[in-house]
């Protein structure tokens, strides 16, 4: 059987971060990948790197061609060099070389510019756990803080499973002009997205390296203009995007901080746990926790069920001395309306679901610090 063509991508990238003959073999660690095609059992491998790089996969170049070869459903490769920029500096945290610069541009500004120069604050939501309601939380607030008056941006760093576009119902692409990248205006914020410059699969083959040099451009080539605040919808989990996102946006960061988002059940809780210890440890300010699907409220008779407990991250943020931000129930609408792309705190303004997040940007709202 034909193995799909996402599977054997993967499978070359796994080869192209593979030491062949001592730690400073890794393609991937000197390079960019710009894009791997496949046709008829030949592979075509793109990669970008500095000229001093590239004299140094050379020597690993056809070692990787002949391993990619062998891969089952493969015949040959092919790793071409597309250009010779020089590969912005890799720092302790970020070992990648930066992902192609989504705009276009050939110079590497991320580096060299101060990161959101015009943002003043950066409020990060984050959860320990993927599908506990992150992305939700992080559009409603950055609606709510908007219709507070702040010029608020929304940046979706969940960069494998980006929904903003989806929530938003923005099916577009930004304009690229001069390298910058112009974000995409809805519902009065600000908001830019991988899902809206490139297609689902695409985004699921990145791997570490890669994601961080999105990431990294997202910060630095994104012309998001005078913000108060940008809202960052981070990837789930607590790895090395989180911590690498962190550190860049640590400066930001304490003029917001982290809203961390958790459901009520002991295990989301224990993820929940290690985000906050992420933040600490960084020493970013700790926003509170909000509890999502906190309840089920019938929508017929208004009767409040306590599915999966309740009090458990209230109880939670106490034992971690941090602010608890509120409760959202589980209801259906929220589902729809992002499905339908309108958060629900503009749909359905009076839901109790509308309510807590409204209270929710103003709590967060009086806790930024505007100064420079
Ligand atoms: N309180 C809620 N009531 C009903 N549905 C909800 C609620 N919160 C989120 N959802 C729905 O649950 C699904 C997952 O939510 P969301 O994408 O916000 O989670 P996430 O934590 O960002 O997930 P991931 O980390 O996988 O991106 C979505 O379909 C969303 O509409």
């Amino acid at each position: 059987m034909n193995k799909p063509d996402l599977s054997l991508k993967q499978d070359i990238i796994e080869i192209l971060k593979k030491d062949f003959s001592g730690s400073d073999s890794n393609i991937l660690s000197f390079s960019t990948l710009e894009n791997i095609s496949i046709q008829n059992g030949h592979a075509n491998i793109s990669l970008t790197t500095s000229k001093t790089k590239a004299d140094q996969i050379d020597k690993i170049r056809s070692i990787a061609e002949q391993s990619i070869a062998k891969i089952a459903g493969l015949e040959k490769a092919t790793i071409t060099f597309t250009s010779h920029r020089t590969a912005p500096n890799s720092s302790a945290q970020t070992t990648n070389t930066g992902h192609r610069p989504l705009g276009g541009s050939r110079k590497s500004s991320s580096n060299s510019m101060p990161l959101l120069p015009h943002v003043k604050a950066v409020i990060a939501v984050a959860s320990g756990k993927g599908g506990v309601g992150k992305s939700t939380t992080a559009v409603n607030l950055a609606v709510g803080l908007s219709q507070l008056g702040l010029k608020t941006g929304l940046l979706d760093a969940d960069i494998y499973g980006p929904s903003l576009p989806h929530m938003l119902g923005k099916n577009v692409r930004p304009e690229v002009k001069d390298g910058r990248i112009y974000p995409i205006d809805a519902w009065n914020i600000k908001t830019m997205s991988i899902g809206y410059l490139v297609d689902e699969e695409q985004a699921m083959i990145w791997r570490g390296p890669m994601v961080m040099g999105a990431l990294t451009q997202f910060l630095g080539e994104v012309e998001w203009g005078e913000l108060d605040v940008l809202v960052i919808d981070m990837p789930p989990g607590t790895g090395d995007a989180q911590l690498t996102l962190t550190q860049k946006l640590n400066t930001h960061l304490k003029r917001g901080g982290a809203v961390i988002v958790s459901t009520p059940q002991d295990i989301a809780l224990l993820d929940a746990r290690r985000g906050v210890s992420l933040f600490e440890r960084m020493g970013t300010p700790i926003l509170g926790l909000v509890e999502n699907m906190s309840y089920f409220c019938c929508p017929n008779c208004n009767h409040r069920t306590e599915l999966f407990g309740h009090g458990g991250a209230k109880a939670e943020a106490d034992k971690l001395h941090v602010p608890f931000l509120g409760e959202v129930p589980l209801l259906a609408e929220i589902r729809s309306s992002a499905d339908a792309g309108t958060p629900i705190i503009l749909s359905t303004p009076d839901s109790a679901a509308a309510q807590a997040y409204q209270k929710l940007s103003l709590t967060l709202s009086q806790s930024l610090q505007f100064s420079n």
